[in-house]
């Protein structure tokens, strides 16, 4: 069940904690996590002069172990120390010990063909020193981070002030949220998850809210299906000149499996919009009043509003209309920019709805225009997509290349699939559309936005070379849907 869970660092140590009183000694977790770092070591790189940068903590003692285990097998290694071996206590000093020096201080990098990271992981307690930092800037060579790249916090992902670059990081039995979130991601390189024996049942303990990757089973067609019983999505156009965003999000709908897709279009954009839609329909709702009137065939269970809608008061109002029609809502771009003045007026409307799913769409942007005092560099981006969630009264769905989709109730799922070309113009809009679809077909809210962002980014990959526009998404979610992609 916890495949996917991310634990923070807190709940790291509690896992170590339970892991020792059902029995594993602390030494010998620490004897496991530094072999499978050297296994790791030894698999990727052939032996060469290696230096062991060893912190003043458990971090560094599972570095005297990757040194002991790495000279065994006849490499030439070096250790450096940060502090004094006088100091070293517990586990890390019992380590030190078995490595047996000799001990360098943490002065220069010079001479290593391999740097090994061992100087703080999950205990980074305060920002790296300018000494630690100019050091860290200084290597040319590969670097092996154990558990985080020094510098990277475990729980925000965020850099302190900077930190190594990994090629490879090895972390033990789960990914932490720093291992995932940016800017820790690219810090990481690689990133290695080994088992050190501590056994899965510590979790059910812990139940860590945060995952990676998990997408809920997606809708499939059964043999006895009629469209109806797909869902009917609506997506409300733009002005006559802004018509493009809500097709894009009115086929990707469509391609994810809704039974129908209405475009809900302004008079003046009725010909633009005719002129190039075919399998999705077509129907004028000139207004707030005119959506309401639209949204009341209850078949049309989920609403899509904000792709290039226009920001402003006639905007507001169909949001109103939408939320109160009794289907799901997507509330993207637009629909968020219109209420940057008053953010509360739109919670509240989320308060009356009835009993569907609301989702908001947000880029960091239009994050920070609804939730100013939420941006801030402690929060790591699952903490402040909880919180807005719970302020909110929606699921919310915070986008970048570490997009995470949040819930009020304290979960969150990290997306770790989206490839950099995805930063092209229209594609949030392509999101809006899978998630509008996704929610039709009757998905709950944080599974629809979790589903809608790994099959967004699995989309992009399939691409798999430069060029990639929004309008090549759609048609690549056609490539089959798997039962459950991750499995
Ligand atoms: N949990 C597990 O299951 C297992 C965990 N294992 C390993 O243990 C690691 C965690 O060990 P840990 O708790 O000793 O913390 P660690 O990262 O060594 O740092 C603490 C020390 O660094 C110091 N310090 C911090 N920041 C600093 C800075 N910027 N500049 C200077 N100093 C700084 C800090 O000082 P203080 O805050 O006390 O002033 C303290 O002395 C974990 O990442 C994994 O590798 C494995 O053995 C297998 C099982
Ligand atoms: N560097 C990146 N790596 C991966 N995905 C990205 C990256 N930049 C943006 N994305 C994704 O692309 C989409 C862009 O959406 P958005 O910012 O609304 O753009 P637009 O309004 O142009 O459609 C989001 O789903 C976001 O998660
Ligand atoms: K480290």
């Amino acid at each position: 069940m916890y495949s996917h869970a991310l634990l923070t660092p807190e709940q790291m140590y509690r896992a170590d904690a339970l892991a020792v009183a059902a029995g594993v000694s602390s030494l010998t977790l620490m004897e496991r996590a530094g072999r499978a770092v050297a296994e790791e070591i030894l698999r990727r790189f052939g032996a060469r002069p290696t230096l062991v940068l060893c912190g003043p903590g458990n971090n560094g003692g599972d570095g005297y172990v990757v040194a002991r285990l790495l000279r065994d097998w006849g490499w030439p290694v070096r250790v450096a120390l940060l502090g004094e071996t006088a100091r070293l206590k517990g586990d890390a000093a019992i380590m030190a010990k078995r490595w047996g020096g000799p001990f360098e201080s943490v002065t220069s990098v010079d001479g290593a063909g391999l740097i090994v990271d061992a100087l703080f992981g999950a205990g980074l307690s305060k920002p790296l020193s300018d000494q630690i930092v100019k050091l860290s800037s200084a290597v040319k060579v590969p670097v092996v981070a154990i558990d985080v790249p020094s510098g990277i916090d475990g729980a925000t992902g965020a850099a302190r002030p900077a930190a190594f670059r990994a090629d490879l990081t090895v972390t033990f039995f789960r990914k932490k949220p720093g291992h995932v979130l940016m800017p820790g991601r690219e810090y990481c390189g690689e990133t290695v998850v080994a088992d050190i024996g501590i056994p899965d049942r510590v979790l059910d303990e812990i139940k860590p809210p945060l995952m990676e990757n998990f997408v809920p089973e997606l809708p499939q067609a059964g043999p006895n299906q009629h469209k109806y019983r797909r869902g009917h999505a609506v997506v409300v156009s733009g002005a006559a000149h802004q018509t493009g965003a809500a097709r894009l999000a009115a086929r990707s709908a469509l391609r994810v499996g809704a039974g129908l897709v209405t475009v809900a279009s302004p008079k003046a954009a009725m010909a633009a919009n005719e002129a190039h839609l075919t399998a999705i329909m077509l129907a004028e709702a000139d207004d707030a009043l005119a959506l309401g009137r639209l949204l009341a065939d209850r078949r049309k269970n989920a609403v899509c509003i904000g792709p290039a809608a226009g920001v402003g008061a006639e905007t507001r109002a169909k949001v109103r209309a939408a939320l109160a029609s009794g289907a799901a809502v997507v509330l993207d771009a637009d629909a968020l920019t219109s209420f940057a003045l008053a953010p509360d007026e739109l919670f509240e409307a989320i308060a009356e709805t009835p009993e569907r799913a609301v989702v908001m769409t947000p880029h960091e942007g239009e994050f920070a225009r609804l939730f100013k005092d939420l941006v801030k560099e402690s929060d790591s981006k699952c903490e402040r997509a909880i919180a807005a969630a719970k302020r909110s009264g929606a699921v919310i769905l915070l986008k970048g290349p570490d997009s995470v989709a949040a819930n009020g109730e304290g979960g969150a799922i990290v997306n770790t699939n989206a490839p950099p070309s995805l930063a092209t113009a229209g594609s949030g809009d392509v999101l809006a559309g899978l998630l509008t679809g996704l929610l039709a077909q009757g998905m709950e809210g944080v599974g629809a936005a979790a589903a809608a962002m790994w099959l967004h980014g699995a989309a992009a990959g399939k691409f798999g070379r430069a060029g990639l526009t929004a309008e090549d998404l759609p048609d690549l979610i056609s490539c089959g849907i798997p039962q459950n992609p991750l499995l």
